[in-house]
C-alpha cells in the first residue's frame, strides 16, 4: 500500500500528557500549551477531560482551560467525556468535538470506567444521541489493543469487536490505543489487518506509548498499512492513571521529524512544536521525551 502524501496529528498533549503528570499545572501554563501547539500548527488538540476529578484531578479545570484558550480558525479543541454528565459539561464549556473511551479488555474496563466494557458501550449511546442532536462529531477511543497491562494479550478480533461497536454507535474515527506500548511493528500490521476489515482504514487513528521504545516503528507500520491519523503527544508527555508503569505516548515531534523524512504532509512546523514541548517541560521540571527536541538543543 503506498504511503499517505498527507498525515493528520491528533495532539493529546494536554490530555493524555497533563493527566498522567505528578506536578499540577496550573489553567494558565494549560492554555499556554495548547495555543503554542496551534501557533506551531497542530489542527487537532485534546485540551481536556471531563471525567470524575476523584478518577483524574489533573483534569479538573479543563472548563477554564477551553475559556482561557484563543480559538484558531481551522483548529478542532477536543475533550473526552465518558458519559452523559462530562458530554453536558463540555458542552457547557463550549467544546466543540468531544471523544468516548472503551478498552478492548474487561479489566482495563473496570479499572478505568468502573464498568465492563457492554456497560461503558451502553453508556455512550446517550452520549452520541446528544451529540448527533447538537452537531458535534465524536471520536471513539479503544485502549489495550496490542496488550492490556491485568490480562495481557489481547486478540485483534476483540479489538474489532470494541471498535466496530464504536463506529456503529456513530463514532466518525476509531482510534486504537497501545496503552501499554508492548505492540511491535508486526503486532501492528495484523491489527489493522483485522480491525481494517470491520471498519474502512480512513476512519482509523494510531495511538502509540512507547513504553517499549516501539512507538515509531508501530507509527510506520501504520502508515504501511493506510492508516493516515496518529495520536502523539508533544515532548512525549504522559502515560495512563490505570496502566502502572505506562510511558508516554510517542512524542509529537519525533513522529513529525518521520513524517517529513518520508515527504508526508502535515502542516506543522517542527521547530515552534519543539518550543512548546521545551515550554511545557520546563514548567513540570522533567525533561523532554522528545529524542529530536534533545538532539536539536545539543545542535
Ligand atoms: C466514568 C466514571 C465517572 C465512572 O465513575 P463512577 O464512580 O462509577 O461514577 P458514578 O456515576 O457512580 O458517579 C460517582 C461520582 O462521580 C461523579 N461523576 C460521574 N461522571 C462524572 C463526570 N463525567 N465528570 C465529573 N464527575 C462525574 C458523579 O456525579 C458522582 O459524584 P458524587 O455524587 O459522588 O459527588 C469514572 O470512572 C471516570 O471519570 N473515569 C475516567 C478515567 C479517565 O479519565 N481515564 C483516562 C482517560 S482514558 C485514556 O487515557 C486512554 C486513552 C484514551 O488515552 C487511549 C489509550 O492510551 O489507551
Amino acid at each position: 500500500m503506498a504511503l499517505p502524501a498527507h498525515v493528520r496529528l491528533v495532539e493529546v498533549g494536554p490530555r493524555d500528557g497533563l493527566q498522567n503528570e505528578q506536578r499540577p499545572v496550573g489553567v494558565a501554563d494549560k492554555v499556554r500549551l495548547v495555543d503554542d501547539l496551534t501557533v506551531a500548527g497542530l489542527e487537532y488538540v485534546e485540551v481536556g477531560s471531563f471525567v470524575s476529578p476523584a478518577w483524574v484531578p489533573q483534569m479538573a479545570g479543563s472548563a477554564e482551560v477551553f475559556a482561557g484558550i484563543r480559538r484558531q480558525p481551522g483548529v478542532v479543541y477536543a475533550a473526552l467525556t465518558p458519559n452523559m454528565k462530562g458530554f453536558e459539561a463540555a458542552m457547557a464549556a463550549g467544546v466543540e468535538e468531544v471523544a468516548v473511551f472503551a478498552a478492548a479488555s474487561e479489566a482495563f474496563s473496570r479499572k478505568n470506567l468502573n464498568c465492563s466494557i457492554a456497560e461503558s458501550l451502553a453508556r455512550f449511546v446517550p452520549v452520541l444521541d446528544a451529540a448527533r442532536a447538537r452537531g458535534v462529531r465524536v471520536r471513539g477511543y479503544v485502549s489495550c489493543v496490542l496488550g492490556c497491562p491485568y490480562e495481557g494479550e489481547v486478540a485483534p478480533q476483540q479489538v474489532a469487536a470494541v471498535a466496530g461497536e464504536l463506529f456503529a454507535m456513530g463514532c466518525y474515527e476509531v482510534s486504537l490505543g497501545d496503552t501499554i506500548g508492548t505492540g511491535t511493528a508486526g503486532k501492528t500490521r495484523a491489527l489493522f489487518e483485522v480491525v481494517g476489515r470491520a471498519i474502512p482504514r480512513e476512519r482509523l487513528a494510531g495511538h502509540f506509548h512507547d513504553t517499549y521504545g516501539q512507538a515509531l516503528a508501530n507509527v510506520y507500520a501504520s502508515l504501511l498499512e493506510g492508516i493516515a491519523v496518529f495520536d502523539s503527544s508533544v515532548a512525549g508527555l504522559g502515560g495512563c492513571p490505570y496502566a502502572r508503569g505506562a510511558s508516554g505516548n510517542v512524542a509529537s515531534e519525533d513522529v513529525l521529524y518521520l513524517l517529513d523524512g518520508l515527504g508526508i504532509h502535515t502542516g506543522i512546523e517542527l521547530q515552534a512544536l519543539i518550543a512548546a514541548g521545551e515550554r511545557i517541560c520546563a514548567v513540570l521540571g522533567r525533561d523532554n521525551g522528545s529524542r529530536v527536541a534533545r538532539a536539536r538543543r545539543g545542535a
